[in-house]
């Protein structure tokens, strides 16, 4: 990541809404906005490829979910947060993950900027590609702050997508078992 290209870029942001980028207290916010999106977009380094690659065998083929994973991630149109919980639901081929890795591949896709829709695709696709299970469904709900501080200003509103891979696709008692896993 190229902190000085940030720190520039927020220096001119500063000066275009017409602050004193030199007083005392926005003197050292180019240099942590940029430390800042380090952190914040730091899935854009990464693949969930190594935490999903972290494999044990399992007997069990039945239907796993973590649900309530709570994420922050920031809308590709205005650079302002979303954030809330996803929810995934899995059906193994003999293989499983530890239930850390789940989240770590969360965070993998909502540390970039993003869609909702494409993250909840991101996800589903990475287990797909690195465990190969027999199925896999992601439910993400969140609120945007671009839609409740600004905009059409609704505060509660809540996006919900969801995304259907293998066995749970087309396959509404499988969708609906998850559905109700998660909203009880
Ligand atoms: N589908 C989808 N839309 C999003 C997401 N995040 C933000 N948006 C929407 O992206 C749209 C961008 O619309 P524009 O008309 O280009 O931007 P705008 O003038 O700021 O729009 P308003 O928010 O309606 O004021 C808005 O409708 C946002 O609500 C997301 O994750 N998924
Ligand atoms: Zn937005």
């Amino acid at each position: 990541m190229d902190k000085n290209k940030i720190k520039e870029g927020v220096r001119l942001i500063l000066e275009g809404i017409g602050e004193d980028v030199n007083r005392e207290g926005l003197r050292e916010t180019p240099d942590r906005i940029a430390r800042m999106y380090e952190e914040i977009m730091a899935g854009m380094l990464q693949t969930a490829e190594e935490p999903l690659s972290k494999q044990f065998r399992a007997e069990n083929n039945e239907m796993i979910a973590e649900k309530d994973i709570v994420f922050y991630s920031m809308c590709e149109h205005h650079m302002l947060p979303f954030c809330g919980k996803a929810h995934i639901a899995y059906i193994p081929d003999g293989s499983v993950v530890g239930i850390s890795k789940i989240v770590r591949a969360v965070e993998v896709y909502a540390k970039r900027l993003q869609l909702q829709e494409q993250l909840t695709a991101q996800i589903a696709d990475a287990f797909v590609e690195y465990l190969h299970p027999r199925g896999v469904m992601v439910i993400v709900e969140a609120e945007h702050l671009c839609m409740t501080m600004r905009g059409v200003k609704k505060p509660g509103a809540k996006t919900i997508s969801y995304v259907t891979r293998g066995v749970f696709e087309k396959n509404p008692e499988l969708q609906n078992a998850f559905f109700r896993m998660v909203h009880n």
